[in-house]
Parts: structure tokens; sequence; C-alpha cells
């Protein structure tokens, strides 16, 4: 990524990705789609600028500071901001304007080597947040949180096998490797675009974190239950689990965005898995007339998005904080309503992508203490800075009554 002259367009595009994200508020993932909207890039032009747009934002306070501007940042210092970013990593472009000498910006960089939560681009609220809930943990999973995120694909065993799949994208320019302990995993090892091969097409894989189809696997479904994903958004792990079952049993993915159903549904056409079905949650009416009616549920519930600050840096820049009361009353409502609709010897699954205990552990303690019907089988954090994965949570948690 260092040392390479990049052309004008490419260098407006980092800083018209950045200001999307900075100046309109919008999330990381729309900021692409926007500013890559009718250009016709290849698929490695979109890969620099993604690159380098994410890593900007993953360490912008840093780069703020060796810049001396100030966040939130003004359309004005935008410039600044991106010169100090490719002067640290080599970057030329005829469309930036180095401000500083190599003298001054070594001697920046040298005086906040003393602040290490600002050289792993980590803003003060989320450092005092991780320090409370993390304690010695944390400056470990703070530094792997602004680390680049890995590829990951998974083979989707309703068409191929990880093996055959690996072979085919090899076929296709793209190189893989195994990954331990998740066997439908591959990592992408190469900067090829996976969604223009065939492969894709045909239905042979989607993108998904290893640390996403992890917690799939815990649901521990068998072909022919009657399992719910109650929060199924655009169906990451819903299709993981559908692949679990083989097509055999009902499979009903549920959430309060329709748009996110849709994309689900389309998806799950090109997977093909026949066995899901759609339902849009409109009132806790939704979610009573199913009650006790499936033997697993899954709980992949809305959260801080504290263990994949890799994949979207933008949530340290947004109103995550303020967001933070909100999101655990909602996580509670959801798990003590939506486990209703667990059979007796059923097995739920809480879900976070989050590496923080409040949203976790401690959700599951106080719903298992309030509610002696269920039971925590057992639970787990995989942890960035031990697998390279995102981050995420989750607990096992077994109907004993009505
Ligand atoms: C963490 S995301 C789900 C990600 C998804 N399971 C996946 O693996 O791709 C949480 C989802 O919960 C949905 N959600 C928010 N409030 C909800 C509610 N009250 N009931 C059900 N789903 C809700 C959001 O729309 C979002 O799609």
């Amino acid at each position: 990524m260092s040392g390479a002259m990049l052309s004008v367009e490419q260098a407006e595009l980092i800083i018209a990705v950045a200001e999307q994200v900075l100046i309109d508020g919008a999330t990381l993932d729309r900021a692409y789609s926007k500013v890559f909207a009718g250009k016709r890039l290849a698929s490695s032009d979109q890969a620099l600028i993604s690159s380098h747009a994410g890593a900007l934002l993953r360490k912008l306070n840093y780069y703020a500071a060796v810049a001396e501007v100030n966040l939130p940042i003004a359309p004005a210092q935008l410039q600044s901001l991106v010169a100090v970013y490719f002067q640290l990593h080599q970057l030329r472009s005829p469309a930036i304007r180095i401000q500083l000498s190599d003298s001054q910006l070594n001697e920046r960089v040298a005086q906040l080597q003393q602040y290490p939560a600002l050289v792993d681009g980590c803003p003060e609220w989320l450092d005092i947040l991780g320090q409370q809930q993390l304690a010695e943990r944390w400056p470990a999973e703070r530094a792997a949180l602004a680390a680049e995120p890995k590829r990951y694909v998974r083979a989707n065993l309703l068409k191929t096998t990880t093996d055959k799949l690996a072979s085919r994208l090899a076929n296709e320019g793209i190189s893989s490797q195994a990954v331990v302990n998740v066997a439908t995993a591959l990592e992408i090892t190469n900067n090829a675009s996976l969604f223009r091969t065939e492969s894709y097409n045909d239905g042979w894989f989607e993108q998904q974190d290893a640390g996403s189809q992890m917690v799939a696997e815990v649901l521990d479904v068998k072909p022919g239950m009657r399992v719910i994903d109650a929060c199924a958004g655009n169906g990451g792990k819903t299709l993981a689990i559908a692949a679990m079952m083989q097509g055999k049993g009902r499979l009903l993915a549920m959430d309060v965005e329709q748009w996110k159903l849709d994309n689900l549904k389309k998806r799950a056409k090109r997977a093909g898995a026949h066995n899901i079905e759609t339902r849009l949650i409109t009132s806790s009416k939704t979610i009573k007339r199913i009650a006790m009616s499936a033997d697993r549920v899954l709980l992949d519930v809305p959260c801080s998005g504290l263990g994949v600050l890799k994949r979207h840096p933008d949530t340290k820049w947004g109103d995550t904080e303020s967001r933070l009361p909100v999101l655990a009353e909602l996580q509670a409502h959801i798990l003590g309503s939506y486990s209703r609709m667990l059979k007796v010897d059923g097995i739920l699954v809480y879900a976070t992508c989050s590496i923080m205990p409040s949203e976790n552990r401690a959700q599951v303690q106080r719903f298992v203490t309030e509610k002696p019907q269920f039971e925590l089988i057992e639970d787990s954090t995989v942890w960035p800075s031990e697998t390279g994965f995102d981050g995420f949570y989750w607990a096992k948690i077994k109907r004993i009554a009505e």
C-alpha cells in the first residue's frame, strides 16, 4: 500500500469517501456506493480507494493530530489531513500537496508516540470504555481493531465444498487459504475482485468474516428443524444456517427492515437456499403469534459494532457513544421478548458484533436471572487479537421450562 503514485481521480475519490463519512455523516458502506455510483472504475481501483479510505478512517484522530487539525473536521481541512496520510504512507499524487517537511512530520510523529491509544486510532471515549470493560485485555484488542481487515468467504455447502471452491477460485485468479477451526471459511490472499467471478454468480460463496461463520455454527442446527433468525438483516448468518440445514426444515428470517429482507431473498435465491421464509416484524404480535414454535432461535441483536471496527471504522467517529444506552435497552427487550418463540428444550443463541461485556455477558446474565426457565449453557467472545477475525460474542441459552 505504501510508496505508490496515485492518479488525480484516485486521490479525489479517497477524499470524496472521507467527505461523505466525516462531513455528510454517511456510513462507510453508503459512502462507497455513493462515490462509486455511475463511475466505470476497474475493480482494482475500487479496492485501492477502499483500502486507503478505510485506513485513513481507522486512525483518523492520529492523522488529525499529526496534521494539527481538530475533529470533527471542517471541510477546508480535509486536504491537510489527507496530505499527512499520504506523506506517512509515502504516497504521491498530483492532487495532493504535501504541506509538512519530512523533519516536521517526524517530529510530530515522535511526540505523539507517548499516546498509544491515539496511535491506534482510538477516540478518548472508546479508550475509557475499553479500559472500564476489558481492563488489561483492552490494549491488545484496541491495537487489533486498528489493523487492516482480512477478506474471508464462506463456501456454500448447498452447492460445493470448501476445497472445490478454493480450486475454482484459483482458476478465476483468486488465491485463498483454509482457515484453522472454521471449516467453511477461506481467507482471500490477493486483491482480485470476488464479485465478478462465475463462482460468485453461481452462488458458490458469500463474503463473510470467519468470526461471523463461527457464530452461525454455534446454533447447532440439524436438517428438519424449525429455526428462527429474528434479526436476520441481509442474511449473512441466515444463509450459513440454511446451508447447515441442507435445505430441510423451515428457516424463518425476520427483521424490522423490509429492504434488508428483500436483499436476503435475492441472496438466498443465488445460494439455492429454498427453505427460507422472510417475515417483517411490524409489532409485538408478530412475535406472539409464533410463541414456543422454534427448536432454535438466533438473536443477532443490533449492537455498537465495537467488535468490527476494522471493517467499519466510521463507527468510531459518529454517534456510537450516545447510542450505547439505547442499544442496551433494545438488546434487553429483544432477548426478553423474542425468547418466547423458543420451544422447551430448544436452544437460543444471543450474539453481537461487540466485544464489550455490557452488551454481552451482562445482558445474558440479567436475562437468565429474571427468567429462570432459561439456562446459560456456554458463552464465548471471538477476540480480534487472538483470531485476526472480527470481534463477536455468542451465548448459548437453553429453555428448560415453560
Ligand atoms: C447485527 S444486525 C444483523 C446481522 C445479520 N444477522 C447478519 O449476519 O448479516 C442486527 C439486525 O437487527 C435488526 N433489528 C433492529 N431492531 C430490531 C428489532 N426490534 N427486532 C428485530 N430486528 C431488529 C436490524 O435491522 C439489523 O438488521
